[in-house]
């Protein structure tokens, strides 16, 4: 499968900073996690959720303070500098023309996972005349590239976005100062801005986000049928492909209708070689059917080679230390306090329960030449490295 045609530049440092307060729509687990992350950083942050519930675990968990409204929807306090709209995808647009008509002063960004559908709809606003064109230049379409299958601001935290990239999207008719806001709002969050055009992100998202979640989906959706005694003897294979198999459904009907014409193409690839998987493997002993399999999987290899690191660095291979403990409250907290006192830095970190044992295997990635370092020094403290 060939990369998207347009590459992303990441942006340069900008001096601006983010205009407050900042008011954040939608605390879900986005709209939180950014609350959160701002917040830390001194931001002056207001919320608004139409869902009390969700509005009050964020601003429980320091997210920022409730936004008042009066009756009309509109901010009794200072009125806004930044929005943050976190709502879901299908919403997104009519909450960033609400909130563009509403506060003529502030730039509005929005973070949802697909771009050109959101920027059509503040098209049409301009186009139907419930927006005017100099408005929509304070618009801003940007996505962080962090997230979890969990939903709601209980998932939240603050330190979501670091190191993650963060795809600004502006138009030519961007007002430059929305441009400065978005970055400085992933520079607060410490996430890498790129810029792109919105269609190179939707072209871009559908082959490294929503394939992803399409197959994981697939693979899980088959264990439904099958037998626990089958289920009992999963292994981090079938957990690393099937985490976000847990995500939401409501959600991804959103991002998946909203970016539908760049799916397909990729689901045709995918089916290919499917297809040509299925016919191999149905007489495997065939000529050729030992290589063709050797060659899909060898595709697989230089697929996944090509996953960047954090920070869009190139794939680093880390070396993992794997330490054995009780399975007893504290165990871990002292693990990562022994690991604290190295001065080794955790680039990773997975646990691991054996079923039916007392004990867990806690794998710690490091950099390859921190790893003699670690391991001795784990060794002395007593603990039990395998
Ligand atoms: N979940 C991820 O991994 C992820 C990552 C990057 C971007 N995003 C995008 O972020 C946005 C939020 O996703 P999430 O995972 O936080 O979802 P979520 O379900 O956790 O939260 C969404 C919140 O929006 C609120 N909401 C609903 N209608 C609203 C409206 N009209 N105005 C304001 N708020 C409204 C809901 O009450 C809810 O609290 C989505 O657009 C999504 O595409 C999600
Ligand atoms: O890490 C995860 O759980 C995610 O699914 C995050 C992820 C992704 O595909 O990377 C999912 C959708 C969002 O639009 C952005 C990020």
């Amino acid at each position: 499968m060939s990369a998207p045609a347009e590459s992303a530049a990441a942006l340069g440092d900008g001096p601006a900073g983010i205009p407050q307060p900042v008011l954040v729509r939608g605390t879900g687990l986005l709209g939180t996690s950014i609350g959160i992350g701002l917040s830390a950083a001194g931001v002056d942050v207001r919320l608004h959720d139409p869902s009390h519930a969700a509005l009050a675990v964020a601003a429980d968990i320091r997210a920022g303070r409730p936004a008042r409204l009066d009756a009309e929807g509109d901010d009794l306090d200072a009125a806004p500098g930044l929005v943050v709209v976190a709502a879901p995808p299908d919403v997104t647009a009519d909450v960033v023309v609400d909130s563009l008509r509403r506060w003529p002063a502030a730039v509005v960004v929005d973070i949802a996972s697909v771009k050109e559908a959101v920027a059509a709809g503040v098209r049409a606003a301009v186009d139907e005349a419930r927006l005017a064109p100099q408005d929509a230049d304070r618009y801003l379409g940007t996505h962080p590239m962090a997230g979890s299958e969990r939903s709601g601001p209980v998932a939240a935290r603050g330190t979501l976005f670091t190191q993650a990239p963060w795809v600004l999207c502006p138009t030519d008719t961007t007002h430059p100062g929305a441009l400065a806001a978005g970055r400085a709002l992933a520079r607060t969050l410490q996430a890498t801005p790129y810029r792109m055009a919105a269609r190179a992100h939707d072209e871009s998202v559908a082959l490294i986000s929503h394939l992803p979640q399409i197959a994981a989906s697939l693979v899980a959706s088959r264990l439904q049928d099958t037998p626990d005694q089958a289920l009992a003897l999963a292994g981090n294979g079938l957990r690393d492909t099937t985490r976000i198999a847990a995500s939401d459904p409501q959600l991804w009907v959103q991002i998946l209708s909203g970016n539908a014409g760049r799916i397909v193409p990729a689901l045709h690839g995918l089916r290919a070689d499917l297809d040509r998987l299925i016919r191999t493997l149905e007489d495997p002993s065939a000529p050729g059917a030992r290589l063709d399999m050797a060659q899909l999987i060898a595709e697989g290899n230089a697929g996944r080679a090509r996953v960047p690191g954090k920070h869009g660095a190139p794939p680093q291979a880390f070396a993992v230390v794997t330490v054995i403990v009780d399975d007893a409250p504290g165990q871990i907290a002292a693990l990562l306090d022994e690991v604290g006192r190295t001065d080794v830095n955790v680039e990773d970190l997975r646990l691991e329960h054996a079923s039916g044992h007392r004990v867990g295997m806690v794998e710690i990635s490091v950099l390859p030449g921190r790893r003699d370092e670690l391991v001795a020094a784990l060794t002395a403290a007593g603990w039990k490295v395998v």
